[in-house]
């Protein structure tokens, strides 16, 4: 059995990062930018009133008069320039007029016909600078995740098509003779696939194009046509058969179909019997069937490979330190990553850590890594998590 840390290096070793391409940017939203991307223009493109009031020069006093000569909105600008005594009516995002060095804002002023009086004064000019915000040539540097706030930046920029990473595509197949997909009837010694469905929202979640597979049956006849429709993916994960069973077919399988296998078996729990290797262009993870297991691996493993095929690097998933609220008993031969709910930095285990119970995983905010052989924890121990 190897180290999660050695079954991480054996995966990144699988992965490449993929060719880019070019995507309208409303379709860009968490996909990753693989070249910089280029103001085409300084924001604001002129110096701009950031309220609604009156364009002046100078700075006049409480109590002075001032004409009104004209008026800039925003999309409209006032030709000409404004003067001491003078005043521009203008509204939020309109260009400044020449000669302007603030703005009164119209909650300062009183206005009679032509002629406004100044009632009040804000230390602010309230002018938003030509290019401000950012000038002509900034760049939004790659490799990068688009966030919706690098949406809207870049659609200021007047960048229309963005160059991002092709989105991995995983093939996900679940194998079992009693599996049924969500919605079917199931005979009396099935269930319905679960963990399938929760990885493909997890993996897309992490940027990846995901094909749900039809579920293979326990023979080497489902197994063979099952991975028959793999074609294209970059990444296969099969779910189950991969004990020691007499039905745990999926590795022989997979090697008659040519898998070159890296590893098989880790010290995790859960996880343990995971292998992994290449087959034909694409990396093959073989996950453990138990609900859980599988999902745990997914975080682990399957969400920094799809970073990987998006040229983000080659690191594990993000932990963070957590203290322990309560005790722990002493740890296994292999790393258990516990189910745990995460208060501030306390963190604390459930009782039940069978890796069937999707309940416990669904109310677990954190996964707690207790360390293999690691002695019994008293409660304020400091240990590692990893944020779901
Ligand atoms: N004698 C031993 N038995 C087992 C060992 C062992 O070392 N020696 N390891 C155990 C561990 S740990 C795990 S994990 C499981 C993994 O077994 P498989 O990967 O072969 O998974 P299956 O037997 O096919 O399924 C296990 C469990 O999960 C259910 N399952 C499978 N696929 C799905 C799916 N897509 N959605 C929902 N549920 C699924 C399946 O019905 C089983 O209940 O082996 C232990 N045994
Ligand atoms: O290691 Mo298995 O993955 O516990 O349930």
């Amino acid at each position: 059995m190897i180290s999660v840390t050695e079954a991480l290096d054996h995966l990144f070793a699988l992965v490449t990062p993929l060719p880019s391409e070019e995507v309208p940017l409303a379709e860009a939203a968490g996909q990753v930018l693989a070249e910089d991307a280029v103001a085409r223009r300084d924001q604001p493109p002129f110096t701009a009133s950031a309220m609604d009031g009156y364009a002046v020069a100078g700075d006049p006093e409480i109590g002075s008069t001032l004409t009104v000569i004209g008026e800039a909105a925003a999309g409209h600008r006032f030709d000409g320039s404004v003067g001491p005594g003078q005043a521009v009516r203008i509204f939020t995002g309109a260009p400044v007029p020449e000669g302007t060095t603030r703005i009164v804002i119209q909650e300062d002023t009183s206005r009679d016909g032509d002629t406004i009086t100044v009632t009040g004064s804000e230390p602010s000019t309230h002018l938003r600078p030509r290019g401000g915000d950012f000038a002509a040539g900034a760049r939004v540097a790659a490799p990068r995740r688009l966030t919706p706030s690098d949406i809207a930046l870049l659609a200021a920029m007047n960048v229309a098509q963005v160059r991002v990473t092709r989105r991995p595509v995983v093939a996900i197949m679940s194998t079992g003779d009693e599996l049924v997909m969500p919605g079917e009837t199931p005979g009396p010694d099935q269930i319905i696939v679960s963990n399938a469905f929760g990885l493909k929202a997890m993996l897309e979640a992490e940027g990846a194009d995901v094909r749900l597979l039809p579920i293979a049956r326990d023979s080497e006849a489902s197994l063979t046509t099952a991975f028959g429709l793999t074609d294209g993916a970059d990444l296969v994960v099969t779910i189950g058969g991969a004990s020691v069973g007499d039905h745990d077919l999926v590795g022989p399988v997979a090697e008659t179909l040519g898998l070159a296998r890296d590893f098989y078996k880790i010290a995790m729990r859960p996880g343990k019997p995971l292998m992994a290797g290449r087959m034909g262009d694409a990396a093959m993870v073989g996950l453990p069937g138990n609900p859980v297991s599988a999902m745990v691996c997914g975080h682990v493993f399957l969400r920094p490979m799809i970073a990987g095929f998006l040229g983000l690097g080659s690191a594990p998933v993000p932990t963070r330190k957590a203290v322990l609220a309560e005790p722990l008993g002493k740890g296994s031969a292999r790393d258990h990553y516990m189910r745990a709910t995460l208060d501030g930095d306390r963190i604390t285990a459930f009782a039940r850590q069978d890796s069937s119970l999707l309940t416990i995983l669904s109310s677990s905010n954190a996964l707690l890594i207790q360390p293999a052989n690691s002695p019994a924890l008293d409660a304020g121990t400091q240990v590692d998590c990893i944020p779901l």
